[in-house]
């Protein structure tokens, strides 16, 4: 089923779009499409090298597609867009500059759409003394910085680079309720990455999952989990005929599975929903199917 990749409510959408740092290297992005809706908070997840950071740089319109397009809000992606708001895996940040500088900077560069009071929860100076440079900073506290700029922009999409890699679990939850606070109160979508699957299951309802530079599954992360079905059955694997096999194995006499559903599934099955963390898993060992789900007919067990 094709993405709406134009569709109006998207915020962000890529169009089967790939990305070759060199001439005669590897892609890091091998045609690549979805679409993300406006409004979602969507969980960017994939292995080490799946181009998620690669993804993101584009979304924010740093460096071009080899091939393709990346759309945001409808138009073409651009740097310096006031809309939306990036913050980097390695935190750019000039580290001879104090954090009051640096904040101050931020107004500046966003005169007219800065929320300095929102840019001051993330940041919290009262941790740091008036004259702290940022290269005298520990690595998460300079993520809490990042983060206050990228924050304190008031933007509509946030492209957040594994946000919470630094912090203490303390700082994480805190960071994260205040983000997710902010998300309710404005609306804005925000598009995630994290290796750490469960962070973003909590406070994601959207779900984009990269391998080797192509998108294996983007969704509404209940309609994707709904759409598939963890079974056990006595017999083997034949039994499975019609149904599109992420994974399979033996178990005892029987089979374990799972499927993406078609169509009702016989009465002796046992069935289950798969977990988010279960599906990312099978769809990254399993052979590569659709990345979106068409709309279910038939749901009965
Ligand atoms: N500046 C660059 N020059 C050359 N190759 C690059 C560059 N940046 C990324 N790549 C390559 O592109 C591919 C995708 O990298 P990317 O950083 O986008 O993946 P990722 O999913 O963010 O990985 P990780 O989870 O490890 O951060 C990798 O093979 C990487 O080596």
């Amino acid at each position: 089923m094709p993405f709406p990749t134009s569709s109006p409510e998207a915020a962000l959408a890529a169009d089967g779009v790939t990305r070759r740092y060199r001439r005669s290297g590897p892609d890091a992005l091998g045609g690549c499409t979805f679409a993300v809706p406006a409004g979602v908070v969507c969980a960017l997840v994939g292995p080490n090298g799946a181009g998620k950071s690669t993804l993101l740089e584009l979304a924010a319109g740093l460096g071009r597609p080899t091939s393709g397009t990346v759309e945001v809000f409808g138009g073409p992606a651009r740097v310096g867009n006031p809309r939306v708001a990036y913050l980097a895996q390695d935190r750019p940040l000039f580290p001879r500059f104090t954090v009051a500088e640096t904040l101050r900077l931020g107004a500046r560069l966003n005169e007219g759409h800065w929320d300095a009071g929102l840019a001051e929860r993330f940041a919290d100076p009262s941790r740091f003394g008036k004259g702290d440079r940022i290269g005298s900073l520990s690595g998460g506290e300079r993520t809490r910085i990042a983060l206050a700029l990228a924050l304190g922009k008031r933007a509509d999409l946030l492209l957040l680079d594994e946000p919470m890699a630094d912090l203490d679990v303390l700082a994480r939850q805190e960071l994260m309720g205040l983000l997710m606070a902010h998300v309710a109160d404005t609306g804005a979508t925000v598009v995630m990455s994290s290796h750490i699957l469960s962070e973003l299951t909590d406070v994601c309802d959207h779900l984009l999952l990269l391998d080797a530079g192509t998108t294996r599954l983007c969704g509404d992360m209940d309609e994707l989990t709904d759409a598939h079905a963890v079974v056990a059955f006595a017999g083997g694997a034949e039994r499975l005929a019609g149904h599109a096999v992420v994974e399979s194995r033996p178990a005892g006499r029987g089979t374990t599975a799972l499927i993406r559903r078609a169509g009702p599934l016989p009465a002796d099955w046992e069935v289950r929903p798969p977990s988010v963390e279960e599906l990312v898993l099978a769809h990254l060992t399993g052979p590569s199917l659709p990345a979106s789900i068409p709309p279910r007919k038939d749901t009965a067990a």
